[in-house]
């Protein structure tokens, strides 16, 4: 994977006190799209502003396609485009003048034909001239997106991109995003959508309490979503799983009172007939059973809650 972006051990402690960062390490290769899931809080739009160079970090260094963000800010940032959360723009002005005053902030020679190009992929040529403020909510957003690829950047952050927009437009959003990627554009997008991450992203991230828990590509959890849980509620609890169901993944939950099995929901062969048959054999009976998927959510949860546990744990 070539680097397009590399975060070195970047901690930001705000002046209050609040620790938002805490050592995060992070590569992203270029042309990649990277989702970054975390909880309200977690610390995603500090990482973002860091990279930015709008808030300043407390340790770490950050490369941006080489540069680093801290001491060559100019030249760090003019490889970046952001697509805020909220809206910024001078609602009396057209769409094109936005883009062309966006293209300008970064320093880069006027070019009509790019301007042109960028309004045409983002499906705003015939608003050109319009004002933002006859435009659409969806239109609005993708002005945000227009002004952000003005300056021809490698690397797009998208904060919240479909935050509050309908079903279809967020399918719209996903399918531009595609089309962006296609063009070579590397984009980091935040969101508290499991299924944008599942749906657009080559790797995924999540972030809690500043903590970058885990990255890991996305086909890879996907495979752990196709694990499904099988419960048993046994009738009498035991206190080990037998030697004999060692061929299965089995483990003992709820102090003993249920027995879990977790399988490949895509195998062929589940063997939970031979299992069934082979407590059977053993005299261990059940009064339920009980079958579940996992899902991205389920694993988001579970390492949140997973880490908060851990954490208290060390506190205490
Ligand atoms: N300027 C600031 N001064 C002090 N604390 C801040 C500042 N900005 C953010 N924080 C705190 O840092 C933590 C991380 O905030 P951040 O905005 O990075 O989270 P986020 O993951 O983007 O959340 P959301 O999903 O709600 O946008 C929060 O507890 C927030 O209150």
């Amino acid at each position: 994977m070539q680097s397009i972006l590399s975060l070195s051990q970047v901690s930001k402690t705000y002046d209050s006190g609040h620790k938002a960062l805490d050592h995060v390490d992070l590569e992203i290769g270029r042309g990649e799209i990277f989702a970054l899931l975390g909880p309200n809080g977690a610390g995603k739009t500090t990482l973002i502003s860091i990279i930015c160079g709008i808030v300043t970090p407390s340790t770490g260094t950050i490369l941006v396609d080489g540069h680093d963000a801290i001491r060559q800010p100019r030249e760090a940032r003019s490889r970046i485009g952001l697509v805020p959360q909220e809206l910024s723009v001078d609602m009396f002005e057209t769409v094109m003048a936005t883009v062309r005053f966006s293209r300008g902030l970064f320093g880069r020679a006027p070019n009509q034909a790019v301007l042109d190009q960028v309004l045409k992929d983002l499906s705003l040529w015939d608003k050109r001239n319009a004002k933002i403020m006859e435009l659409s909510g969806g239109m609005k957003r993708r002005v945000l997106i227009a002004k952000a690829l003005a300056h021809e950047p490698d690397i797009l952050f998208l904060d919240e991109p479909t935050a509050g927009v309908d079903v279809s437009l967020r399918r719209d959003m996903w399918k531009l995003i595609g089309k962006l990627r296609e063009r070579g554009v590397t984009i980091i997008l935040t969101t508290h959508y499991i299924e944008e991450a599942e749906e657009m992203a080559d790797r995924v991230g999540v972030i809690n309490k500043g903590q970058l828990l885990l990255v890991e590509e996305k086909n890879a959890l996907m495979q752990k979503l196709g694990k499904r849980e099988m419960d048993l509620s046994l009738v009498e609890p035991l206190g080990a799983v037998p030697p004999e169901l060692a061929e299965w993944q089995l483990t003992l939950v709820d102090e003993g009172h249920r027995l879990r099995y977790t399988f490949d929901a895509q195998a062929e062969r589940t063997g939970i007939p031979s299992l069934l048959r082979k407590l059977s054999d053993l005299g261990i009976t059940f009064k339920d059973l009980d079958t579940s998927k996992s899902s991205l959510e389920d694993i988001f949860v579970d390492l949140v809650e997973r880490r908060e546990s851990s954490n208290e744990g060390a506190a205490a």
